[in-house]
Parts: C-alpha cells; structure tokens; sequence
C-alpha cells in the first residue's frame, strides 16, 4: 500500500519505514527497526543450524568417548563439554530454585530460562543445552535475536526431539544430577516418551501429525546401508549361459586341426580375456583403466604419468621422449585426486545434517538442517545394482549407472549404462529424495577409487529446513503429474 509521502525527519519509525519501502528501499538503513527485525531473524537461523551441528558433534564425540580404544585427549573433550553443559544446567537450576542452593556464588537472573521451562518443560532445556550454541545464545544474545531463536526451536521441537532421542545423545544424566534434590516435575519426563535408539537415523520419518514412521515399500521395510551392494550370485547363471557359452563355441568353431600352435595361443588368451571381462563376480561399475594416448603433450602414444587429467603441475611426466611406454591409463579419483587406483569411497557429512520428514502428496522428503554451500556433496546414491542382464522391476527408485560425466575426462568413457542401482528396498537417505523442476542437487557420475558412482552434489547454496530436492528428468512425469509447485513445472496437476 502506497503512502504517497516522501521520508522526512519529521516522520516517526514506522512511517519512515513505509515511506522508505514506497520509494523500493529494499533494505531500510542499518538502525531502524525492520533492519534489526530481519537482522535478527538471519541471525536465529545461524543460530538454530549451530545448534543441530553442535548436537551432531556431541553425537559424534559421545561415540568416540564410549569407544575403549579412544584416545584420552578425545575422552577429556567429552568431559570438558559434559562440564560445560552441568555449569549451565547449574546456572538454570538456581534460578528456578536458589533454596537448594548453599552457596554465596551469583549466578544471573534467568528470565528466559523461566520462560523457556514453562514453555516446553526440562526435556527439550536439557536437550538444547547439550549445544554450545543454545547455551551462549540462552546467556548473551539480543533480545530480538533470542526471541527469534525461541520461536524456531518452538516450530522444530518435534524435529530438534527426535534428532536427540533417536542418537542416543545423554541428555538425562545432567538432569539427574538434581533428581535427589527432589525437584518438581524433574524424574518424570526423563523417561523416554519412546524409543527411539535402537532404529538407525534414517529408519525414522516425521510425519505431519507429528508422529513418527518407519519406510515402507511394497510392504518391505526399507533398509539403510552405506554403500552399494552388488549379488553376482543372482545375475550368474545368466551371463554365463547365453553370453559365455556363445563366445566359447564362436572360438571352438575358429579352432581347426590346422591352426598354427601361435594361432592357437592367441585365441586361448583371447578367450580369458572375454571370460574375465564377463565375469560376474566383478562389479558391473568397476573402472577399468585404459590404453590411451598423453593428455599433456598429445603425443597420441602411452605416457608413465597417467596424467590423464592434463596436469600442469605434474612433475612425473617426461613427454615426448619416454611416451612410447605402455601402462593403463586411470580417470582422476573425485576424492582425492588420484591417478593411481586409490581406496576412497565417496563419504559425506550431509547425511547426518538432515531428517526424513513426510510432504503432502509427495509422500517421504528430507529436509536440511544445515546451511549447505553450492557444489557440497551430500551423498552417494546407494542400492542394489541390479547388471544389464537382469530385469529390473522398480520404477521408483532405479537409477541408471552411466560411465564419468561432468569431468574433463568425459570422451574417454563409454556412456553406456554399466547397471542400475535400485533403492527399492537397501539404500540410504538419498533415495528420499523428492524431485524439483528448479531443485537444488543434482546428480553427477564420478570415479571414486576404482568404482564409478553416483553422488548427490548441491547446485545452490541450501538453507536450513529447506526441502533437498533432485530433477528426475521429464521422461519420469510422462505419465504422472508433478506436484513440485515450480512455475517451470514440467507437468502441472491440471
Ligand atoms: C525416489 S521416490 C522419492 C521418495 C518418495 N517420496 C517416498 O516416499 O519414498 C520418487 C517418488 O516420490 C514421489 N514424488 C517425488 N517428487 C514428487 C513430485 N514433485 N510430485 C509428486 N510426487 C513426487 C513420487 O511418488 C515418485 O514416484
């Protein structure tokens, strides 16, 4: 609505402001009111995502602690933070009641505290105040910034709960602390509501009514592994019955009396060769090096330095003169960089910043609950590979397996399908993963150690509980509708 005024001294806060957004100031200058609003409100958010992150690294730290071949620096760190978390709790104690308190010492009125308590009761306090975030916001930030802060612990109570409890994070024993002092209200909510523990993290779905619910498909409980599994026995008999027996009787045949005992060798090792390249045992997106010509010099012949990626700095590389060498060339490994066959597998951290939570329609989605920078991995698109010789009967979650793209390296693999990766029923949290006409991940096939894989990779900087979306591609919403709400949507319900 247009006030018409233009901005005067005159004009008190809020009619400045109004007439200050008239004039297409999209952001008022630094001292009024609506800056210090929105200001705070970035600043809770930073605030909130510390705080998964701090409950993440106490998770991580507590697993270290309680394991017996810990170092005694990383169990000291556990202490010092359990310290840390019993001097807040101490602080907050006080101030709900000094009478059980024999002491001189000061400790600050805590108005929020009391607030927070009456709020949402000792579980949730004790819950936050594992996170250093939580503690320093609770003692020293703004008013505005912590009235912010509460606002958005109250909206992800249910997420922050489940995040803590289904970790297994000790938030009882700093409360049980005071349970012989007989506190009120104290004993009774330190018992699990639920249990959550014993299920893996991402076994867990938020549904909108607030409940929690294990995946389901085709009535199969669905399973969390870490990386992919491939079952040659399955696909065995197969391969070697239409493609093996064919190949030995095409070289049987070649075989006459006749043929030279040269000949004869050259086919025999031939036909180990075809027989190896068959092999069921070995994993459909194994990468198998190639002969090929120096990327640095161009020579076109065979270069020692594998410096397939072209290098500048590439110290081995002695190009033109030693070029006529004959050694298997590698792709670069996404990891670590390597030319020589490495042991990387394609971990990633985002996977334990973020909660499966149910969206309408849509039906499972994840959710962040970290910032996350443009270009972050987020994780490995795991499952069964199902090899080109087996039918694949999902339709959901199959993922085709295509040679290294995205990489410089591009016109040196085949980009021929090598497999399917299904998640039907084994996978991680990425087969969640719902699509987006405009998303904010992509997929991109890359080397990691010997294998070619499929990871998840941010194309945009993510913000805390934003959904993770993917582009499945527009031969998948042929037939379906596509629910994304994008304007771009590729097939609107009608
Ligand atoms: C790979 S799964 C994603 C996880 C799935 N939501 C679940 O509950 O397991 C793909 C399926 O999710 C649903 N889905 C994902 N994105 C969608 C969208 N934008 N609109 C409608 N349905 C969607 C469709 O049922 C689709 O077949």
């Amino acid at each position: 609505m247009s006030t018409g005024k233009e901005p005067s001294e005159t004009m008190d806060a809020d009619e400045l402001l109004a007439a200050m957004l008239d004039e297409g100031f999209n952001r008022p200058d630094l001292g009024s009111e609506y800056y210090f609003a929105q200001n705070a409100q970035s600043r809770s958010r930073h605030i909130i995502a510390a705080i998964y992150w701090d409950l993440n690294a106490m998770w991580q730290l507590q697993k270290i602690s309680r394991d017996p071949q810990s170092l005694d620096e990383e169990r000291a760190k556990y202490i010092a933070e359990r310290r840390a978390i019993e001097e807040f709790l101490d602080q907050s104690m006080y101030h709900k009641y000094p009478e059980i308190f024999q002491t001189d010492g000061h400790y600050p009125l805590f108005d929020r505290v009391r607030f927070f308590l009456f709020e949402h009761g000792w579980p949730l306090f004790a819950m936050c105040a594992l996170s250093e975030a939580f503690r320093t916001a609770c003692l020293i930030s703004e008013i505005m910034v912590w009235d912010e802060v509460r606002k958005l612990i109250s909206t992800n109570k249910r997420s922050i709960e489940v995040y803590v409890r289904s970790r297994n994070l000790d938030w009882q024993s700093p409360l049980l602390n005071y349970g012989h002092l007989g506190l009120p209200g104290l004993t009774s909510p330190i018992q699990p509501e639920m249990d959550l523990g014993k299920e893996h993290v991402h076994h867990l779905v938020q549904t909108s009514d607030g409940h929690l619910k294990r995946p389901v498909h085709m009535g199969k409980a669905q399973t969390n592994i870490n990386i992919t599994i491939f079952k040659p026995a399955q696909s065995a008999q197969k391969t070697r019955t239409t493609r093996m027996t064919r190949t030995s009787q095409k070289i049987q045949t070649t075989l006459t009396p006749q043929t030279t005992q040269e000949t004869r060798k050259t086919q025999i090792a031939q036909m180990a060769m075809a027989q190896k390249a068959r092999d069921p045992q070995r994993h459909p997106y194994t990468y198998l090096p190639k002969w090929g010509p120096c990327m640095k010099c161009l020579c076109k012949r065979n270069c020692p330095c594998h410096n397939v990626g072209g290098l500048p700095d590439c110290l081995k590389c002695q190009c033109p003169q030693t070029c006529r060498c004959k050694t298997p060339k590698w792709l670069m490994c996404y990891r670590c960089g390597s030319t020589d066959s490495c042991t990387c597998r394609a971990g990633s951290m985002a996977g334990d910043l973020i909660e499966l939570v149910e969206y309408p329609i849509k039906g499972t989605g994840v959710r962040a609950l970290a910032n996350f920078l443009a270009g972050t991995i987020m994780g490995e698109y795991v499952g069964e590979v199902i090899p080109l010789s087996r039918k694949c009967n999902d339709n959901i979650y199959a993922l085709c397996q295509t040679g290294v793209y995205g990489m410089e390296q591009m016109d040196q693999v085949d980009m021929k399908h090598n497999g399917i990766t299904s998640s039907a029923h084994v996978g991680n949290w990425t087969r969640y993963i719902n699509h987006h006409c405009e998303p904010n991940c992509t997929f991109v096939s890359v080397l990691v150690g010997n294998r070619i894989t499929t990871v998840v990779q941010a194309v945009r900087d993510i913000a805390i509980f934003e959904e993770i979306t993917l582009h499945y591609g527009e031969q998948y919403w042929k037939s379906t509708h596509c629910f994304c709400g994008s304007s771009k949507c590729c097939n609107p319900p009608t």
